[in-house]
């Protein structure tokens, strides 16, 4: 059991109380036109509603999930020496070990207890985006441990796979061709973060933390998880556990589905509570290429959603929320090492508050 105390801010409604929706993915896999109807309408249901469910009926194998699992952990268990030689501070977009001290701008003020190994799509050296830095777009860097980026990559392809199936049902319930999303991804910034949360013995509360809240900037994240601490926000802006399922991810749609969705589905906020016992989980972010530019989609468009959500290029705003969240990236942009040309808001635009449990 955990050990740390919870402050009341970082309490949630537990699963007696409020359960996620589990959505089978079987009918994806059929080629029935009526099956993947039904998973369209079910995904669709979910993403309106709580823009937080699980998925089951994936198709990717335990197998593989538990290589990642361990995977991830055979890197975290090493020396710090060695995980720093692959410090994502070296690089210019984003690749290798985050250790926990670069989460945030307000360390160590506010902790959130967790270290990463990042990686993304690949794109090659000479991609013009990778060439002009800070645009999270590039070749991957991998650690020097045996048979370990075969799985990971092997993982990475089957999760962003997945993803692909997912936008096309999510298309098929917006009434939209498939085409017109995924024209945006080439080399898109489709993160996967190999995370390990800290054991500690620091209380739970707004500034100690797994992961303090917010919402995904892609358009939805594939999530494994090894233990409970996520909480999401419901419908009604209250906190709810999301502890794992065996064999299910956790998918919530992120910032860019909201806006092409034109608010119809939510991008959801969600958070780690600090539980004090160490924690691996594994988030694909599912996004688009950097220069794709993100707007409600044509058929959902009046005067006021087009207000509400303003075009942005997609990895402009994966930047912008970045600069905040890493360190070495605020103090590469101090030093001027590191130019944007768009503004970075203290708050990210689609944030939500929540209702404390019970209020
Ligand atoms: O570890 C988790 O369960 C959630 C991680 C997360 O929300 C994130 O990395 O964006
Ligand atoms: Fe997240």
């Amino acid at each position: 059991m955990a050990r740390s105390t919870i402050s009341d801010d970082q309490k949630a409604l537990t699963v007696e109380d409020a359960t996620l929706p589990v959505v089978d993915l079987s009918g994806l896999f059929t080629g029935d036109v009526a099956d993947k109807a039904k998973v369209a309408a079910d995904l669709g249901h979910a993403a309106r509603t709580s823009g937080f469910f699980y998925i089951t009926g994936h198709g990717i194998s335990q197998e593989l999930i538990d290589a990642v699992f361990a995977a991830s952990k055979e890197f975290h268990d090493k020396p710090r020496n060695f995980k720093m030689r692959y410090w994502s501070g070296f690089t210019t977009h984003h690749r290798g070990y985050v250790p926990f001290e670069e989460n945030g701008a307000d360390f160590p003020k506010s902790i959130n207890f967790n270290e990463a190994w990042d990686m993304s799509y690949e794109a090659p050296e000479d991609h013009p985006d990778y060439l002009a830095g800070w645009r999270m777009t590039g070749p991957n860097v991998w650690p020097d441990i045996p048979g370990w980026k075969d799985t990971i990559s092997t993982y990475y392809d089957q999760a962003f796979a997945l993803g692909l199936r997912l936008l096309d049902a999510l298309a098929l319930e917006l009434g939209v061709e498939t085409e017109e999303l995924t024209r945006h991804i080439t080399y898109p910034t489709s993160q996967l973060r190999l995370l390990r949360y800290i054991p500690n013995e620091m209380p739970a509360t707004r500034e100690m933390v797994g992961i303090a809240a917010h919402s995904d900037f892609e358009c939805f994240t594939i999530l494994m998880t090894g233990a409970p601490g996520l909480q999401v926000m419901n419908a009604e802006d209250v906190w709810i556990e999301a502890p794992p399922i065996p064999g299910c991810f956790v998918v919530n749609i992120g910032d860019i589905f909201e806006t092409w969705s034109g608010g119809q589905f939510k991008s959801t906020q969600h958070r780690v509570a600090n539980l004090g016992e160490e924690r691996y989980s594994f988030p694909l972010f599912f996004g688009l290429d950097y220069h794709a530019v993100v707007e409600p989609l044509e058929k959902f468009r009046t005067p006021e959603i087009m207000e509400k959500y303003p075009p942005m290029k997609a990895g402009d705003h994966l930047m912008r929320m970045s600069v905040n969240a890493f360190r070495y990236m605020a103090d590469a942009r101090e030093k001027g090492e590191m130019v944007l040309e768009f503004d970075v808001p203290d708050e990210n635009p689609f944030k939500r508050e929540a209702k404390e449990p019970g209020t």
